[in-house]
């Protein structure tokens, strides 16, 4: 594959999209060829799977269904938008990626890590980020700043997993710092709760350095 796949992960409200946007706009800067795109969705179908996902009148979604929409989106999406670009030598800077069905699902839920990691992979056919930034933030910080935000898909309303209890989430933050340590070649770990600017200082000398090995 020619190109790079770079996915930023961490808590709802952790500033991913915030830095992600900062990092594409540097990159524009230096002439890299950059594609911006979120999961769920970044293709139509994915966004359709993305709205049912995420609306808050599906409360009665099962585990069993969420853990497969979230790689019914995924499969689309890699297929149809990421490893096409990725062939054409672009930067794909994506919001989220597998880590955050680990995170969610595997340990949030407590669905079998194993099973989260095979339908993941099968989704995906094997890919898997270059580098991943992940933003980690106490969930007190994380879920204030979310209350200052607008979603996505409903507006003001917080979406269907934004919604869940402070506990949920907790497990949810303490699953992306196993996914760190465990993943460390790949995931830089980053203390989100400072200022943008520090954070996004950090970011680009990390990217820099990957794009020399580029
Ligand atoms: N470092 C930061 N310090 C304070 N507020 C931030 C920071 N980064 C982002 N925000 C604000 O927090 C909210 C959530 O940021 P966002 O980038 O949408 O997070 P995410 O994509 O992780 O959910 C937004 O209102 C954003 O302006
Ligand atoms: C990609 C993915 C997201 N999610 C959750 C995390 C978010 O709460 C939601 C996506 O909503 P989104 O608004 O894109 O995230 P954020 O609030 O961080 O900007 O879906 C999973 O549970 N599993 C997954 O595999």
């Amino acid at each position: 594959m020619k190109g790079l796949f770079i996915t930023f992960e961490g808590p709802d409200g952790a500033g991913k999209t915030t830095q992600l946007k900062r990092l594409a706009a540097k990159l524009q800067e230096t002439g890299r060829d950059v594609i911006v795109t979120r999961e769920p969705g970044g293709t139509s179908i994915s966004d359709q799977i993305r709205e049912v996902l995420l609306s808050p009148d599906n409360k009665k979604m099962t585990d069993q269904a969420e853990v497969l929409l979230y790689a019914a989106s995924r499969a689309q999406h890699v297929h149809e938008l990421i490893i096409p670009s990725l062939a054409q030598g672009k930067i794909v800077l994506c919001d989220r990626f597998i880590d955050a069905s680990m995170a969610y699902q595997a340990y949030g839920l407590g669905i079998d890590e194993q099973f989260v990691r095979s339908v993941n992979h099968y989704a995906s056919s094997g890919l898997q980020p270059n580098r991943t930034y992940l933003l980690d933030v106490p969930i007190e910080v994380s879920l204030a700043r979310l209350s200052h935000r607008q979603s996505t898909v409903t507006g003001s309303e917080l979406d269907r997993i934004e919604q869940k209890p402070a506990d949920y989430h907790r497990k949810v933050r303490e699953g992306f710092v196993r996914i760190s340590e465990q993943n460390r070649e790949r995931v830089c770990w980053v203390n989100a709760s400072r200022g943008e600017e520090e954070i996004a200082g950090d970011i680009w000398s990390d990217c820099n350095r990957l794009l020399n090995h580029f």
